[in-house]
């Protein structure tokens, strides 16, 4: 599916009243609305069974909704050919399902060649997904699924779900599969790229630090496949809709919040009659809350400098991070 230019107002997927329910009365998803902004990383979230999966299956067509209209790019789901519609969606899984006696090269030259790509062609491009997800295809192309690591073999699966080059990209638990330690570095290598393809994501997940970390917008589902809170992670940390949401983002959500609230240069001091070498080490202005409330703890100045570039923009104290959170949520 191309996208058709469409105004950039225009949201890239949009759910108004969806729902399914399955044959035997199971409630999978509840009359759900919800909108993803093009370019926009969408996190769901929420305990097991409450409709996550079915959600994302929904959108590529893998189930038909039950109620309700899904459009992608301006057009109902329900009009294009399945098939068709696939392939403007990236899916990416946890399982991955690459085809064990194949090469990894063959693996993602797969797509490619299923749209017609000569050999070469689809070798070239299956080389340059590999680069992008940071396997050196002459290091791992020849290689089995079997000789990689999990995290590598998750890799394999981002780079043949763009292997496309879809504008957008579902992915269902994807860093599920890996340990903590490799997980937190895909997730980081996935935000790079998807800072440089502005793909448009919608990343099923049952953790709520994942999501807080990579969504633009975090989507909370309860039980009965109901939308709990659709709102940014400051929102969502800093203001639960209700005891669910409390709850399911933890008691130590104000910690969190540190996390996912930048900086404020109107929080800060004037750096008048301070030096900078009684600061220790100062903090770039686009940096976390988090961030400087590290050195402030690491330092132990009692504040620390932030700077912007080469110039000093004030200093941060610990009253001043507790003022830039309360003023985060307005
Ligand atoms: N084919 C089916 N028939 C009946 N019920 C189903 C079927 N598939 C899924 N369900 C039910 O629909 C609900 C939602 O399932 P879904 O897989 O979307 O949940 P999920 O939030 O992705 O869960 P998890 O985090 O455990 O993967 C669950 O209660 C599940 O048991």
């Amino acid at each position: 599916m191309e996208p058709t230019g469409s105004p950039a107002s225009q949201p890239m997927i949009r759910l108004s009243g969806v729902g399914k329910t399955y044959p035997d009365g199971t409630v999978a998803v509840h009359e759900l609305d919800l909108e993803v902004g093009r370019g926009e990383l969408v996190c769901l979230v929420g305990p097991s069974g409450c409709g996550k999966s079915t959600t994302l299956k929904m959108v590529n067509r893998l189930i038909e909704p039950t109620t309700g209209r899904i459009e992608i790019d301006g057009a109902d789901v329900t009009g294009v050919d399945p098939v068709e519609l696939r392939r403007g969606i990236g899916y990416v899984i946890q399982q991955v399902g690459l085809f064990p006696h194949q090469r990894i090269v063959t693996n993602v030259m797969t797509v490619p060649l299923l749209y017609g790509e000569s050999k070469a062609t689809a070798r070239r491009r299956a080389e340059e997904l590999m680069d992008l997800v940071g396997l050196d295809p002459s290091t791992y192309g020849d290689r089995y699924p079997h000789q990689l690591s999990g995290g590598q073999r998750q890799r394999v699966g981002v780079a043949r779900a763009l292997a496309a080059d879809p504008p957008v990209l579902l992915m269902d638990e994807p860093f599920g599969a890996v340990d903590p330690v490799v997980r937190v570095r895909l997730q980081d290598e996935f935000l790079r790229l998807q800072r440089d393809l502005g793909k448009t994501v919608v990343l099923v997940t049952h953790d709520i630090d994942e999501a807080v970390r990579m969504g633009d917008r975090v989507a909370v589902f309860a039980t009965g496949g109901r939308l709990a809170q659709y709102a940014t992670p400051a929102e969502l940390l800093g203001r639960p809709a209700d005891d669910f949401v409390a709850d399911f983002v933890g008691s130590t959500r104000g910690l969190r919040r540190l996390t996912v609230t930048p900086i404020d240069p109107a929080h800060l001091e004037p750096l008048d009659g301070v030096s900078a070498g009684q600061l220790g080490a100062a903090v770039d202005v686009g940096a976390t809350l988090e961030e400087a409330l590290a050195v402030l703890l690491r330092d132990d100045k009692g504040m620390v400098g932030v700077k912007d570039g080469a110039r000093f923009v004030g200093v941060l104290t610990p009253n001043g991070v507790h003022r830039a959170l309360r003023a985060s949520l307005g």
